[in-house]
Parts: structure tokens; C-alpha cells; sequence
């Protein structure tokens, strides 16, 4: 029996869904050897990560991430708001969706438009040892790491998956493909990490942001690394209260709304990230038998 996948993407940042809920024979896919033959564009499906969706017993599904290049990692911001749209499809009546990953439990929400899901992305990890980072340092001021063209000031912090914004004045100038690779496996991050070069509008309401995703390489969007953009930019005092911790992170497949109130700012969900942006369905397949094994 072939195996079914959707295709499906959060602002061009696409994922390969396979729903083993019924099946767990195929949370196979995962394999490295499997996943990497899926993912890769040239001869597989393509991706820049694989979801599998699990039965779970304290959430309506158990999510897991597999980069491009095989690695199982906690977070992912746009495939979460992809499967919790599609768990809202099966069931239009639950107040809202919860998905289990690898970083935590994470609460999807309806918006008026049926395209678009707001995600309680949880906390983020802002000490260096939640990063993780290799020593004891500020977190929202890293310099360790600032090696490249015109980078000389990095703000790191988790949110499920670690992540390095580095503030410069045109984000566009920097010369992400040659340098995203020796970036992301930077001795600063034991754990690899994930790159945003940032830019904050003059007028504090955008941040425009590209983005070197670890075991990907560029994407058209991050849905965690925009979360992290905008929880450093607030962090640092680039947007705060006036704005109601509320900025739109501007990526090249599109934007997302993240709102972060810091730890005792007040408001119901202070200390959480939010994130609202949309999901799509490309199509529905099969795999073929020669990239299953
Ligand atoms: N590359 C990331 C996982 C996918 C994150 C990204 N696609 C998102 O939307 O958050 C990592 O290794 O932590």
C-alpha cells in the first residue's frame, strides 16, 4: 500500500506531512536514510522538513520535525501552524488545536480568516544554557559568534530550537548563502544553530528578516526564528509597549504577526510568544516505493 504525504507550507517554508496516527509503522519515514531521500529536491519529494504526526495521548497529535539533512529537532513555527490547521479541518468545533513536539506542548487557535492560525509558541529559553551557547554570557549580547561581513552584534535565545539574530543595518547586504553554513556550526552553539540577519524598520513597526535555518540552509521563512527576531528586538527595547509587543516580522515568502509581552508587562499571556501568519495545502501523493525502501 503506498504511503500518503500532503504537501504543505507556511510562507513558502514547505514540509512533506506524513500522517502516521493510524499507522505508526510509518513514523518510519523519520529514518535518516528515509527522511533525506523524501526531503532532498533533486531526486526525492522535496522540503526543507519532513513532519510526521503521531497519536498522542495528551494532545490531539504528537508532531516531529526532521530537517532536510536527517536531523529530529523540538520546534517548528510554520509546519505548527500547518498541522494545527488541519486539525481544526477534522474537528471546526475545538476551541482550539494542541500539538506535542519535542520542545513542549503548543496551543493553536482560529483567526477569522480559516487561512490564517495564531500559535501559543510558549516561552522562550533566554538563558545560555537553554540556548543552548558554549559559556555562561548575556544573551542579548553575544559577540562571540558576530563573524562575518558587517555582523557585530547577536542576540540568541530558544524557542524549543536555538537561534542567533544578529541586528545589522540592511539585511539584504549580507552575504547569507557563503556564510549561513560556518554560522550555524559555530563552536558558540553546541547544538548548531539557526541564523537571522534583521533589520528594524526606522518606524519600529517591521522588522524585515532573512534566514539560514540549521540543517536546511535559506528558507523563504522561519516561524521560530521570527518568533526569536521579534522576542530579541522587544528584549532590546526596538518595540515595547507603545506597540503593544507587537511587531510584523517581514520575510521573503511572507510575514508573521509575533506578539511577546516580557515576563511581568502584564497581560494574560505575558512571557508567551504568539505568532499568527498563514498555512496551505499544496497537494496530496503518494511515495513513490523506490523512496520508501
Ligand atoms: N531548522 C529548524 C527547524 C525548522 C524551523 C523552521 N522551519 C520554523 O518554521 O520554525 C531547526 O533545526 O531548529
Amino acid at each position: 500500500m503506498p504511503v500518503k504525504f500532503r504537501k504543505m507550507f507556511g510562507l513558502g517554508n514547505d514540509f512533506i506531512v506524513i500522517d502516521a496516527r493510524q499507522d505508526s509503522k510509518l513514523s518510519a519515514a523519520a529514518e535518516p536514510r528515509r527522511a533525506t531521500a523524501l526531503t532532498d529536491r533533486k531526486t526525492g519529494i522535496g522540503c526543507d522538513q519532513l513532519i510526521i504526526l503521531e497519536a498522542c495521548e495528551d494532545a490531539m497529535c504528537r508532531m516531529r520535525i526532521i530537517n532536510a539533512d536527517g536531523s529530529e529537532v523540538g520546534a517548528c513555527g510554520n509546519a505548527t501552524r500547518c498541522i494545527g490547521g488541519l486539525l481544526f479541518q477534522e474537528k471546526p468545533d475545538a476551541p482550539e488545536a494542541t500539538i506535542r513536539t519535542k520542545a513542549g506542548l503548543l496551543r493553536c487557535f482560529k483567526c477569522e480568516d480559516p487561512d490564517m492560525i495564531t500559535v501559543d509558541m510558549g516561552e522562550p529559553g533566554l538563558k545560555w544554557e537553554q540556548v543552548p551557547v558554549s559559556k555562561e554570557v548575556d544573551t542579548l549580547h553575544c559577540k562571540e559568534a558576530c563573524e562575518g561581513p558587517g555582523l557585530t552584534d547577536c542576540a540568541c535565545c530558544s524557542m524549543g530550537n536555538p537561534h542567533a539574530t544578529f541586528f545589522v543595518d540592511d539585511c539584504e547586504k549580507v552575504p547569507l548563502q557563503e556564510i549561513g553554513h560556518d554560522l550555524e556550526h559555530h563552536a558558540f552553539f553546541p547544538e548548531r544553530c539557526n541564523v537571522s540577519v534583521v533589520t528594524v524598520s526606522k518606524d519600529k513597526k517591521s522588522i524585515r528578516m532573512r534566514v539560514w535555518e540549521r540543517g536546511t540552509g535559506i528558507t523563504l521563512a522561519c516561524g521560530t526564528g521570527a518568533c526569536a527576531t521579534a522576542v530579541n528586538a522587544i528584549r532590546r527595547g526596538y518595540v515595547g509597549k507603545a506597540e503593544n509587543y507587537t511587531t510584523e516580522v517581514k520575510m521573503d515568502g511572507g510575514s508573521l504577526v509575533i506578539t511577546y509581552a516580557p515576563p511581568g508587562s502584564g497581560g494574560e499571556k505575558e512571557g508567551h510568544v504568539l505568532m499568527t501568519g498563514r498555512f496551505d495545502t499544496a497537494f496530496t501523493g503518494e511515495i513513490p516505493d523506490s523512496l520508501w525502501g
